[in-house]
């Protein structure tokens, strides 16, 4: 099948576990909670959502026609930013909802061209096998497939969830992660006190935005 990117960039992974590591990130177009449109947010499943994922017209974006092709540009770029041979290749797929493309000839092509293989989802949508490092990010009034993973990264506050129903699942583990928008600042004073008050927990901030990168 082809692949549909919005953009692809070198940065680093900003949020969760593996915050602070030189990834590129792969944002596929679209997703099964939200159409992306301005006009349609009050009526989509997932409402916060701060993210462009329409179209492909981003930086390093575009229809990749096999799995091949795209895990060659990521090669391609990885090396062309990252010192090759230094540290290993390290790509983060997201979206939009990255488990509506990322299938398995297209982790087998990254894993060919070397890289460990990341994934940022909703987690409405099972994973396929072979993914290194699962980040299921749940979202209220979807039904969540994906209960296992290596983190689970909650956007908090989220009514009507409550962390109790999260703790029993198969995660490494429990971030919580301030929803960002107009009350971020009264958000991220929750999510300290929450993980102050339920260790299970920890904070996660969404440091790329805090310095300014992508
Ligand atoms: C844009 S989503 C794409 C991946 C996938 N669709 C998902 O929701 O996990 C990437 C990450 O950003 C988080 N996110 C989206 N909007 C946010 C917001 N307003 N504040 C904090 N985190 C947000 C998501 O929960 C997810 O962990
Ligand atoms: N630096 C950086 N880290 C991120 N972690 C998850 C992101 C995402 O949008 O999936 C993201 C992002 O957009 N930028
Ligand atoms: S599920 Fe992810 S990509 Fe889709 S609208 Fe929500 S945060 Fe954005
Ligand atoms: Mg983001």
């Amino acid at each position: 099948m082809s692949y549909a990117v919005k953009e692809m960039f070198y940065t680093l992974q900003g949020e969760g576990a593996q915050a602070g590591r030189a990834s590129l990130f792969c944002r596929f177009a679209g997703c099964n909670l939200w159409s992306g449109r301005e006009q349609d947010r009050h009526k989509a499943v997932c409402q916060f959502c701060d993210t462009d994922f329409v179209g492909m017209d981003g930086p390093g974006g575009g229809r990749f026609a096999s799995a091949d092709k795209l895990a060659a540009r990521a090669r391609q770029m990885w090396d062309e930013t990252a010192a090759g041979e230094n540290g290993q290749p390290y790509i983060v797929c997201t979206g939009g909802e990255p488990l509506l493309q990322l299938d398995p000839p297209l982790i087998a092509a990254l894993h060919a061209a070397g890289f460990e293989i990341a994934v940022e989802t909703n987690g409405t949508i099972e994973a396929p096998a072979g993914i290194d490092w699962i980040c299921v990010s749940p979202k209220a009034g979807s039904e969540l497939v994906q209960k296992a993973g290596h983190e689970l990264k909650l956007v908090w506050p989220q009514p009507p969830f409550a962390l109790e129903q999260f703790e029993p699942l198969a995660f490494d583990r429990f971030y919580l992660q301030p929803m960002d928008g107009p009350y971020v600042a009264a958000n991220t004073r929750l999510c300290v006190e929450t993980a102050m008050a339920r260790p299970k927990w920890r904070l996660s901030l969404q440091t790329h935005k805090i310095i300014g990168i992508a």
